[in-house]
Order: structure tokens, then C-alpha cells, then sequence
């Protein structure tokens, strides 16, 4: 029997509306460097052109001390150069919810967090007819005036060696894994010496949820890293042009990293 639902869809026309995402990278950001913004543009561009979401915005969530990462300098710090690079952004703004808390959180605990709190405030905000107050929690949301009431979705923005480290035995519980990768979503950039298409291909519980994780192909390689520019900064070679001015200054000023300025 064939049942008519009276829709007509055209060739270029899906049942549902784009889900709305937000992107979250978790991170040590120690420093932030141009790497770390870059990601999202081209995250962005990606799930655009694949068609079935609309990124409304990013978030940085600078990972809180206990993580004991070595060369892991304060969150006061790592904060302040956030917001630092992210001064003039329009649509990626810092998280130090994670540095606020008592200890380390894990990841899926941050993702959720952000997810909640932000259709929370989405909520209000059409309840109280889009003029409440919380449209300054929002306003970093270049479009958030428009259909306010699709759920918002956050996934996880990492290099393939965040993904990688999902292999590390006892790093991370399967049952996040199946919360991050299936419920949410990952979002995965490639780096050098990094084949997260073959890390996923390894996996039985990545391949499951294989269409649950993008792999963006990052053709305008660079190799930025945090420890590099740490290292350079050490040994009083110039890492301008690697990280924002803003932030290179805040380093010298503060002396981070062994710097002496250049
Ligand atoms: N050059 C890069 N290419 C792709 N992903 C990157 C790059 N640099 C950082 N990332 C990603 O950014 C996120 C935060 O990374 P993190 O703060 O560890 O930076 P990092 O440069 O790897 O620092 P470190 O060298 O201290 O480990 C991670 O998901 C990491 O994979
Ligand atoms: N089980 C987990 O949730 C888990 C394990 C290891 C790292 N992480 C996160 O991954 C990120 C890794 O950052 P780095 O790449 O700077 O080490 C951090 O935000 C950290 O909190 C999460
Ligand atoms: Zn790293």
C-alpha cells in the first residue's frame, strides 16, 4: 500500500530543517595559536558545503589545571590569551567554564554542560518574545535571531591527534566515546603524520558511528603547535605570525614560557 504524506520534496529539499551546531574544541590551548582559530573556519566551511547543518557558532574551552598536562601553564593565563585572540571574533567566544571548576572535567561532562546551557538560554529567550536580557548571553551568536527553536547541537572540534588519543588504553572510557561520537558528533581536522581515516577504519566503536564523525582534509598544511611555539619562545626565536600579536605580547609582558622578548 503507498501512502501519500501530501509533502513534495524537490531534489535540493530535506524533511528537517539543517540541525544547528555549535562547535567546541577542548584544549589545552597553551598557547593559543593561529592553528586553533583556523580549525573553525575550516570546520565551518566544510559542514556548510556537506549541507545538512548550519554552524551558528564556536566555542573554546581551555582545559581546567588538575589536567597536569607537563609544560601546563595556569588557566588565569590560559584564559587571558584566549580572550585575547578571540577579541574581535564574530562568532567564537571563550568558555572558562571548565577552568572555574573544582577539578578536571571530562569532555563529554563539557559538551553536555554547553549543550544544556545553551538551549536553556535559547528557550528563555522565545518564551520571553526574543528581548529578554539573555540575548546578551547570546548575542555572540552572529544569527541568533533566526529560528531560535531548532536544537542546538555541539560537537566536538579536535586535530586527528585528539582523535588518536581515543586509542590510548584507559584515556577515555568507551561509553563517553559512545556519547561524544554517537549522540554528539566530532568534527576532526587532519595533522601531520595523523591518518584519522585509517584511526577510525581500527575502530570498531568509530566505525559504528562513522557518519557521526566528519574528517576535514586540511590542504593549506601547517604544522603550528603549542609546544613548538613553547619551544621556540625558550630558546628567544621569533614565533610572530604563529599566534596573534595580542597574545605574543601578553606573553612577553608576563614573561610565560621562559620568553625573553625578541
Ligand atoms: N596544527 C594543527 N592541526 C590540526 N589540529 C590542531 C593543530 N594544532 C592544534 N590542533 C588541535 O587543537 C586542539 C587543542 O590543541 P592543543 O591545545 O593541545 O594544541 P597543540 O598545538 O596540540 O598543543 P600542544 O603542542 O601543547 O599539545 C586539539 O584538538 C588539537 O588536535
Ligand atoms: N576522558 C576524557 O574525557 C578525556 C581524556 C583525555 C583528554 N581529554 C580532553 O582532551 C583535551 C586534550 O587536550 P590536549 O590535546 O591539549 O592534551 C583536553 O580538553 C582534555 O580535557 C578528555
Ligand atoms: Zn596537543
Amino acid at each position: 500500500m503507498k501512502i501519500s504524506t501530501g509533502i513534495v520534496l524537490s531534489s535540493n529539499m530535506s524533511p528537517h530543517p539543517p540541525t544547528r551546531v555549535v562547535l567546541l574544541s577542548c584544549g589545552s590551548f597553551n598557547p593559543i595559536t593561529h592553528m586553533h582559530l583556523r580549525m573553525f573556519e575550516i570546520a565551518k566551511d566544510y559542514l556548510h558545503k556537506m549541507g545538512n547543518c548550519t554552524v551558528i557558532g564556536g566555542i573554546i574551552s581551555p582545559v581546567h589545571d588538575g589536567y597536569g598536562k607537563n609544560e601546563l601553564i595556569s588557566s588565569t593565563h590560559r584564559v587571558e590569551m584566549v580572550k585575547l585572540a578571540l577579541q574581535n571574533h564574530d562568532w567564537v567566544k571563550l568558555s572558562d567554564w571548565e577552568c572555574r571548576q573544582e577539578s578536571w572535567s571530562k569532555t563529554k561532562q563539557v559538551i553536555q554542560y554547553h549543550q544544556n546551557h545553551l538551549n536553556a538560554l535559547f528557550n528563555q529567550y522565545c518564551e520571553n518574545d526574543q528581548c529578554d536580557v539573555n540575548e546578551n548571553e547570546l548575542k555572540w551568536i552572529p544569527d541568533v535571531k533566526s529560528d531560535t527553536r531548532t536544537p542546538i547541537k555541539v560537537k566536538l572540534l579536535c586535530g586527528a591527534d585528539l582523535l588518536e588519543s581515543f586509542g590510548t588504553p584507559g584515556l577515555w572510557a568507551d561509553e563517553d566515546l559512545e556519547e561524544i561520537v554517537g549522540r554528539q558528533g566530532l568534527v576532526v581536522v587532519t595533522r601531520m603524520n595523523s591518518n584519522p581515516s585509517e584511526f577510525v577504519y581500527n575502530s570498531d566503536l568509530l566505525t559504528k558511528y562513522m557518519g557521526n564523525i566528519a574528517i576535514i582534509t586540511e590542504w593549506i598544511t601547517n604544522e603550528i603547535s603549542s609546544t613548538k611555539i613553547r619551544r621556540a619562545l625558550r630558546r628567544s626565536e621569533s614565533v610572530r605570525y604563529l599566534l596573534p600579536d595580542k597574545v605574543l605580547e601578553y606573553i612577553y609582558k608576563n614573561c610565560l614560557y621562559g620568553s625573553q622578548r625578541t
